[in-house]
């Protein structure tokens, strides 16, 4: 009976078109079947992996990686239907990061690796006769991206779905699409063949693909792994991660005692009674990502020796015909993975991978996450995580489970999850506009979440959620305002500026050097050009050379060096052609003319600085991320740069309010006294990074105030006030800015307590964020450090956007508020036994500007302390460093 089965199969595999070697193949799979073959891996026949290389180690010169870049095609397994997420097409062309399909993103991925490493490297898709057209729409917006001689995608084979009793072909009328199947991605290697793009692609010179999953947004193709490949003439790798606990489900690779060779274990593959071994993350402590590159010349090899058949272990798939509807017939779908491939080649290796490198959306709550904004795509495309802790683990109910429902509950884009570290969601909610979830929040039963709402864990979000400004007494802790601030601000958008405007800035595009360094043969030394062969002897014999002519520095050398003659050379002129060393002035007698008499041999190449010692040209010089210092400008400007493209310099503009302001330098009346939080807040602007200027201080009127901001918004990039923030019948910056979108909060710190922040708009439109910091000095000075300078680190992209704390001895008790952190100053110094020991300033008043000139750190003493002893440790900012 089942023999018939495998024949009414083929029957309808010849029907559909399919081609012979695809149909061996099924045969090949039918039979095991039929066998019972369980493919199992027992325990006791395979040993762990160990000593794995990792992917940090392997680091290859910019050349090596690019000629194997130029060399690699990226293939996209791209079959997959998304029916577990409630989609019918393909799964890629979901709209996953940005307004960007899975697609969009790997066809970026893959240009912008073209273009930074100047290779043509081909991306190909494997879809199945479900997914092509679809995939291919999205991609024909990249008009740049098809290569010469090779198609975008291949469609990879299909089998007909099998009656699990009968095993015979299923008939489904309803769907007659339906009875059809793709054998899994283990049938990449045969359609890569049947395809004709196998041939195509080694035809082009193409050796190695790199293959994985195109719901894997982590999988880019990284030039290290083929050159590491290409160096060791690998000819499969396996990446694989470190696994935790969430991953006891997945495949892992591990060593087959019988021949050394590695292999794969899926949870199919797995001996009855040895689950434990398989669960145990400390034994087998890596999992397959799925990602493989392949030695596609080896491949055609191994193909052809096996007449097509890999064999790899079946892995047989129980489903109904129609996924969606459970009580459709029962059936058996005959599959391979890819990854069990790596047994078939010998010498294969397994590749530790950062788990970036594994960053697949399989469920809607992987979606929540990497729309977030904890990841951002950076300008290569690559999905960054830039949320400062672990990624935050997503439980939503099953309302949100299909793409459809979670759309639904989220019209205005998915929660902020910068500061969050776990989400629960029970019931089914809509979520308003700028949602910000912090620390382990757990919404239970809310029929919607407002807009603006901060779900702050540990919570029971269970009632009201909307906005809190204030908590207990009323106010706001440090690290609410902070994160309150932060989780507004947009990074400044990347420019190309001047080299001697770009100082502290972070690189946002890698840039190539426009030519090699030195980009000609050299001299090193003043000195004589000459061949090596002419003073052989020198050292014992002097040897007269006839001198014919000279090179200075910036000329280019008009004579020629043989045998028995030499040029007059200086440090840094271009080698004469018949030259290949130099000898030293100092080795002859210096003549400027007729001989010169040399009293030493020099070996070939001697005092020579060949062309491209130091950098090739198109090599990557700076990479986006990079911070740009003075080494960095000289790195540059020698490569033919006079400017490089950063993140922008925030400009900050300073402005205080006082009737009472005077500036410096003038003579003070009654009442009055000199402005000094203006250029102070000027200085610790510019000291952060920013650009800044002070504007005129103002007085006590609104409108005063006001229309100093209508002039200043049209220049800044950030606003920053002093003074009048508090609650005396003055207090003008409240009064003028709080309907204006400007917060008012008292923090819980001390000093530094009344702080407003919020957007003001620009004449043309930019939301521009302002500051409002109190007057006192030097509340105004930690204010400005605590909240502005983190804000500015941000907009700039430096990291890390805080200063370092430390902790350090108290040489004297102190008292501090309760339920405010204290801030105070302090001179931190290292004793004689190299610990740092703090001695807190005399004043800790918010006046005293000398005590706060004197102090180069401030101590920091947490809400709920209030006394501390000498010798006792306390936390410590040192704000020269
Ligand atoms: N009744 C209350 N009074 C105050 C409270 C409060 O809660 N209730 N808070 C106190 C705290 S704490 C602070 S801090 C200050 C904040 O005051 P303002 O931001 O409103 O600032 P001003 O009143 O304008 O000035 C305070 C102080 O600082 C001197 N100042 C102001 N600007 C400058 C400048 N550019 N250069 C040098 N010195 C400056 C100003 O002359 C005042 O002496 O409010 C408390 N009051
Ligand atoms: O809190 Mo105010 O900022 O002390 O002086």
């Amino acid at each position: 009976m089942s023999h018939q089965g495998m024949a009414r199969a083929v029957e309808r595999m010849r029907d559909r078109g399919i081609g012979p070697e695809a149909i061996t193949v099924f045969e090949h799979y039918y039979r095991q079947l039929e066998e019972g073959a369980q493919g199992t891996v027992p325990e006791d026949t395979i040993e762990p992996l160990r000593d794995i290389q990792a992917l940090g180690e392997v680091r290859f010169s910019d050349e090596d990686a690019r000629l194997a870049l130029s060399q690699t095609a990226v293939i996209k397994l791209n079959g997959g239907l998304g029916t577990s997420m409630g989609m019918s097409g393909a799964k890629s062309a979901l709209e996953v990061k940005d307004g960007l399909t899975f697609l969009d993103i790997i066809a970026r991925q893959v240009l912008a690796l073209r273009e930074e490493w100047d290779v043509e490297l081909p991306l190909i898709l494997m879809n199945s006769f479900r997914t092509s057209e679809q995939s291919l729409e999205i991609l024909a917006k990249y008009p740049t991206l098809p290569v010469d001689g090779l198609p975008l995608d291949f469609i990879q084979s299909a089998e007909p779905k099998l009656l699990a009793d009968s095993l015979t072909p299923v008939d489904w009328p309803q769907d007659p699409e339906l009875e059809w199947c793709p054998p899994g991605h283990g049938d990449i290697y045969v359609s890569l063949v049947t395809s004709g793009v196998l041939d195509s692609l080694l035809d082009k010179g193409i050796r190695y693909a790199f293959i994985s999953n195109s719901d894997n947004l982590g999988a880019t193709c990284d030039p290290e792994v083929a050159a590491w490949m290409v160096e060791h003439g690998l000819p499969f790798v396996a990446e694989v991660c470190d696994r935790t606990k969430s991953d006891r489900k997945g495949g892992h690779l591990a060593r087959r005692k019988s021949d050394g060779r590695l292999i794969l274990r899926d949870t199919a593959m797995v001996a009855e009674g040895e689950e434990r071994f398989f669960a145990d993350i400390r034994r087998h402590h890596t999992f397959n990502a799925n990602n493989i590159w392949v030695d596609l010349a080896v491949l055609r090899d191994r193909m052809a020796e096996r007449n097509g058949v890999l064999g790899l272990p079946i892995i047989i798939n129980r489903k109904t015909v129609d996924p969606a509807d459970p009580t459709s017939p029962e059936v058996v779908q005959l599959e391979s993975a890819m990854g069990a491939a790596i047994e078939v080649f010998e010498g294969s290796e397994a590749l530790l991978v950062p788990r970036t490198r594994f960053r697949p959306v399989k469920t809607t709550n992987d979606l929540l996450v990497v729309r977030s904004d904890y990841f951002v795509l950076d300008e290569r495309h690559h999905l960054v995580a830039v949320g400062e802790g672990p990624e935050p683990f997503v439980d939503l109910d099953s309302a949100y489970r299909l793409v459809q429902g979670f759309e639904q509950r989220f019209p205005h884009g998915v929660p902020s999850m910068l500061e969050c570290t776990s989400l629960r969601v029970i019931g089914d909610p809509v979520f308003g506009r700028n949602v910000r979830c912090v620390g382990d929040v757990l919404v239970d039963g809310l029929r919607r979440v407002h807009d603006n709402a901060v779900l702050e864990g540990p919570v029971e979000a269970t009632a009201d959620t909307r906005p809190s400004r204030a908590k207990g007494d009323g106010l706001r802790t440090v690290d609410e305002h902070l994160r309150a601030i932060l989780s507004t601000l947009e990074p400044a958008p990347s420019a190309s500026v001047p080299l001697t405007e770009a100082l502290g800035l972070v690189v946002a595009k890698g840039v190539r050097s426009r030519v090699s360094l030195p980009s000609f043969d050299n001299s090193s030394m003043d000195g004589y050009a000459v061949q090596a062969a002419s003073l052989q002897g020198a050292d014992t014999t002097p040897v007269r050379l006839r001198l014919v002519g000279e090179v200075a520095a910036g000329t280019a050398p008009t004579c020629t060096v043989g045998p028995g003659e030499a040029a007059r050379i200086m440090t840094g002129a271009p080698i004469p052609s018949g030259a290949d060393a130099v000898i030293a002035v100092e080795d002859t007698d210096g003549a400027a003319e007729g001989e010169v008499l040399c009293r030493a041999a020099v070996p070939q190449g001697r005092y020579i600085r060949p062309s491209g010692e130091d950098v090739s040209e198109g090599a990557v010089i700076v990479s986006a991320g990079d911070v740009i210092g003075p080494r960095t400008i000289a790195l540059l400007a020698a490569c033919g740069h006079a400017s490089v493209e950063v993140h922008r310099r925030p400009h900050v503009v300073v402005l205080s309010t006082g009737a009472e302001l005077v500036p410096p330098g003038e003579p003070l009346g009654p009442g009055q006294i000199h402005d000094s939080n203006s250029p102070m807040l000027w200085a610790a602007a510019v000291s952060a990074g920013a650009s800044a200027e002070i504007r005129a201080a103002v007085g006590d009127t609104d409108a005063e105030l006001l229309s100093a901001l209508d002039e200043v918004l049209a220049t800044a990039d950030v606003v920053v006030t002093s003074g009048g923030v508090s609650m005396g019948a003055y207090d003008v910056v409240k009064s003028a800015l709080a309907d204006q979108g400007v917060d008012f909060v008292r923090v819980a710190m001390q000093p530094g307590k009344p702080q407003g922040f919020g957007y003001l708009a620009a004449p043309d439109g930019r939301r521009v964020p302002l500051f409002a910091l109190p007057g006192n000095p030097v509340s105004s000075f930690v204010s400005f450090e605590v909240f502005v300078r983190p804000a500015l680190r941000r907009l700039m992209r430096r990291t890390p956007e805080k200063r370092r704390i430390r902790s350090a001895t108290l040489t004297a008790g102190l008292r501090s508020f309760e339920g405010r952190r204290q801030f105070g100053r302090a001179v931190v110094r290292r004793n004689s036994e190299g610990a740092l020991m703090c001695t807190p300033v005399a004043g800790q008043g918010s006046h005293f500007v000398a005590d706060l000139s004197r102090a180069n750190a401030l101590f920091v003493v947490p809400e709920d302390t209030v006394d501390l002893v000498a010798g006792e440790a306390v936390d410590v900012i040192v704000l020269d460093d």
